[in-house]
């Protein structure tokens, strides 16, 4: 392996970069403000949202957090959606996921208004990846975009085999690599002979979710793998690939943890600076 793709470095300068931005936008009397939503008491959520309330404050952004109880309707939620989208002091919104069972995240994505849409879910938002814009992106995307970017991986006119197709992640990054001039194939559960895909790409990027998915042997001399997976097997975080063997073979490959991730909220918050722009016109 030649390069490891830590996410931290990047995720830094996206930082620093926003302090800088932030301060100019306020010294204009802008006060960028992001409500975040939290519906349960998932664990995991809980950290998420403490650490993007955390960077919120150190990077200038003011966050608003609304708890909801685990046995809200649908309806409630959208209802209180509905009227965030109308208060001009809100500048982003995102639900934080997952949401209990009784709330579709499809209706959640359909109700946040395209313009404070910081998750970049919104069927809108989502559309406009295949036509070409790319300002409003989910944050997972935007991160793996980072990383390719700060890396100088070349992706035009490589093949790319994105394993997922999830909404939020496996379609938007085709559309964007489209964009970029990747050839993209998406990869899924009913996919037949995965690996004879795999081992023909020049750039693997998973997630999928399911430990050990990707093995050496599927993977080709000098690739570039991206790991969005996070595992956990025995107490341990781990991604889709199975690292070090693969690592060994490749040019280029994400740590999970250490990847993708750190950039998750970093890239949230530049959303939510890019949302707050463009509704003062900027
Ligand atoms: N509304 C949303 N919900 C969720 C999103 C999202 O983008 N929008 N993504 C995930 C959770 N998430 C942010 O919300 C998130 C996930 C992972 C990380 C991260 O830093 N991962 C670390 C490991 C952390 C650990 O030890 O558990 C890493 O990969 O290095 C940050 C944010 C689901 N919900």
């Amino acid at each position: 392996m030649k390069k490891l793709l830590e996410g931290k470095t990047p995720a830094n300068e996206i930082k620093e970069n926003l302090i800088e931005e932030i301060k100019k936008l306020k010294s204009d009397g802008i006060n960028p403000t992001l409500c975040v939503i939290e519906v349960g008491d998932d664990p995991a959520s809980k950290i998420y949202l403490r650490v993007k309330r955390n960077l919120a404050k150190k990077v200038g952004i003011q966050e608003i957090g609304l708890h909801f109880p685990a046995n809200t309707s649908q309806g409630e939620l959208l209802e209180k959606i509905e009227e965030l989208n109308q208060d001009p002091s809100i500048n982003g919104i995102m639900v934080q996921l997952p949401v209990p069972p009784q709330i579709d995240p499809r209706a959640i994505f359909e109700t946040i208004a395209p313009e404070k849409d910081a998750d970049g879910f919104s069927p809108l938002n989502l559309g406009r990846l295949w036509e070409g814009q790319s300002d409003i992106i989910p944050a997972t995307v935007r991160s793996i975009l980072t990383l390719i970017d700060y890396y100088g991986i070349e992706i035009a006119g490589k093949n790319t085999v994105i394993i997922g197709r999830s909404v939020i992640v496996g379609k938007p990054l085709a559309a964007v690599l489209v964009e970029r001039d990747a050839t993209v194939t998406i990869a899924h559960s009913k996919t037949k002979n995965l690996s004879e895909l795999t081992k023909n790409a020049d750039v693997i990027i998973s997630d999928v979710g399911k430990a050990h998915l990707v093995t050496e042997d599927m993977v080709k001399e000098g690739a570039v793998i991206i790991d969005v997976g996070m595992n956990r097997e025995n107490g341990k975080l781990m991604g889709d690939v199975d690292f070090d063997k693969v690592a060994a073979k490749v040019n280029a490959i994400t740590p999970v943890p250490g990847g993708v991730g750190p950039l998750t909220v970093a890239s949230l918050m530049k959303q939510a600076v890019i949302l707050t722009r463009k509704q003062h016109g900027r």
